[in-house]
């Protein structure tokens, strides 16, 4: 039995940040456990080819219940397992949302949370070329650049947002969301580096006080009455414990991270029960809150002999040998890559809805969808385009449960998409914000088949959501921070866990509300901040 001052579980993206400012004081040992290996995979650092690890030894393979909100469909959810997480196989869209997002946390109970805390740590952390300003950094870990993109059309998409009226074109992190931009992205040289990348340095992972273990999978947290004494893991075959001497920080994510709590025994105790788990703690918000910002395209096919879209094969063999070569070919490009933002009520201060714009018309691969590329006609061969709408802020919300007390079996993901009508609503007017695009003279010669058709009634968006909506893969909400008098939260503004001590959870699963962009910025935020009130609480 070994024994640390802090275990951190979990070497995605918020737990690197976390190990590796906690162990800027050599006074501290800190160990850091991670399920998966080093980032061994390739395709992984591509642009273009990195869903080649979708379904890998690299992604814990997760798939939700069928959800009666789109049919019955059930939603494939890749999670990185590997140093780097999820960041392993993400787009890599650097999208902060707005301090009005963080404001809503604060003033929903996650009191010092708020915009203006938020922004000062994005500040602190970035590496852009946009920056330094009142807005963006420069010289902090995180390094960031604009998206490549090998066609014309990228750009006409981000014209399209400016002639639809919705704004000029400008940085979406800047001073108003109401812009056209080329997202900026966690590549660097066209090389994908992960937060994980950026904190655990050679430099720091040659720190005396800090110990990287692989493939060591935390099955449970240990505690001594309610205190939080160490983990059990298995490494090789074999069971481990570690014992912490002062604290224990889960940073597994949103769907791994809830799943230990309960399996440790803090949770909905009679759910605990249930599957035979004795409760420490009666915590029932675990599991709770699970939402996801839920979107649908809008498909676009160009008439024949227009080209514009760029619809090589980025997984090919080739793709990658030209990308090891020079950096460069269908594996350096994501064809997603512009993004602007629309409020319903034309200017209010967080967005309702965000654009997606890409540069190739067919469906991801992984993608079941099938009415909107049918009724578009050979989309796979077809140039054009589409354009994604994104709800960004949902109502429905779902759970997470434990399908066993077997640490093994994966849980029971249920994020219960567009089950409140007003979801789906709102998704249909964001489709038709999108469908406005189509209509503008930069995208004129590209758009030909429209589908939904533009004079298209509600019944027929609301039957290709049913097969169409699908996820931004931003799974969070399962360890709700907030105040503790509300009894669904569960981990109070410390990150610390209600009705137990010497425990934190900082990951994407305490974000209480989801923000008006995408979680790798949050998940790296709250790594940040966790540090900070470890090491205050000192
Ligand atoms: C396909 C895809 C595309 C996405 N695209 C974007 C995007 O473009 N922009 C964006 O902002 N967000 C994107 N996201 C979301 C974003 O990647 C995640 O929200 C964010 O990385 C979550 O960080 P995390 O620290 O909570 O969890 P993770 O990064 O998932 O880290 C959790 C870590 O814990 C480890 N772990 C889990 N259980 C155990 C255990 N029992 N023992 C030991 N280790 C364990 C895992 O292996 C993993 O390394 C995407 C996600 C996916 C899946």
């Amino acid at each position: 039995m070994s024994s640390s001052h802090y275990v951190v579980v979990g070497a995605g993206t918020a737990g690197p940040v976390i190990a590796s400012r906690l162990s800027e004081d050599p006074a501290v040992n800190v160990v850091l456990l991670e399920a998966g290996k080093e980032n061994v995979y390739e395709a992984s650092r591509t642009q273009g080819a990195f869903f080649k690890l979708f379904g890998s030894e690299a992604d814990w393979q997760y798939e939700t219940t069928a959800q009666a909100g789109i049919g019955g469909r059930a939603i494939t959810h890749p999670r990185g397992k590997a140093v780097g997480g999820s960041c392993l196989l993400n787009i890599g869209a650097w999208l902060r949302g707005v301090p009005g997002d963080y404001d809503r946390w604060a003033h929903e109970g996650a009191a010092g949370w708020d915009g203006a805390e938020a922004l000062r740590t994005y500040v602190r952390i970035e590496d852009t070329d946009r920056g330094p300003s009142e807005w963006r950094g420069s010289g902090g870990p995180i390094t960031l650049s604009d998206l490549p993109a090998p066609t014309a059309l990228a750009d006409d998409l981000l014209f399209a947002f400016t002639e639809a009226g919705y704004g000029p074109r400008g940085d979406v992190d800047g001073a108003t969301p109401y812009v056209a931009d080329r997202y900026q992205s966690i590549f660097k040289a066209r090389t994908r580096r992960t937060p994980a990348d950026a904190y655990l340095t050679d430099e720091v992972r040659a720190r005396p006080n800090l110990r990287i273990i692989t493939e060591a999978t935390v099955t449970k947290v240990l505690f001594d009455g309610t205190r939080a004494s160490g983990v059990a893991y298995e490494k090789g075959g074999t069971e481990h414990v570690l014992n912490a001497e002062r604290e224990v920080i889960l940073s597994a994510g949103t769907i791994n991270t809830p799943q230990l709590l309960m399996l440790s025994g803090v949770g909905p105790a009679a759910h605990l029960r249930e599957h035979g788990i004795e409760v420490i703690a009666d915590v029932p918000g675990v599991g709770e809150n699970l939402h996801d910002h839920p979107t649908a395209p809008v498909v676009v096919t160009a008439p024949r002999g227009v080209g514009g879209s760029y619809l090589a094969d980025p997984t090919s063999d080739e793709a990658l040998a030209q990308w090891r070569s020079d950096r460069s070919g269908p594996a350096a490009f994501f064809s997603q890559n512009g993004v602007g933002f629309v409020s319903r009520t034309g200017g209010s201060l967080v967005p309702d809805y965000e654009l997606l714009f890409d540069y190739n018309p067919a469906i991801a691969s992984n993608s079941p969808v099938g009415g909107p590329t049918a009724e578009a006609g050979e989309v796979e061969q077809r140039n054009g385009y589409k354009i994604w709408a994104v709800l960004l802020h949902p109502k429905s919300r779902g759970t997470l449960r434990l399908a066993s007390a077997d640490s093994h079996e994966k849980p029971i993901i249920d994020p219960g998409y567009l089950s409140d009508p007003d979801d789906r609503a709102q998704l249909v007017e964001a489709m038709r914000h999108a469908q406005k695009l189509t209509q503008t003279p930069s995208l004129a010669r590209y758009t030909e088949t429209v589908y939904p058709a533009v004079d298209a009634d509600d019944s027929v968006f609301h039957e290709a959501i049913l097969s169409s909506m699908y996820t931004t893969y931003h799974l969070a909400g399962t360890a709700r921070m907030g105040d503790l008098s509300d009894p669904l939260t569960v981990v109070d503004p410390q990150l610390r866990v209600r009705g137990v001590t010497g425990l934190r959870v900082a990951d994407a699963s305490v974000i209480p509300t989801l923000i008006s962009g995408h979680t790798i910025a949050p998940s790296v935020m709250i790594g940040e901040r966790a540090a900070q009130l470890i090491r205050n609480a000192d």
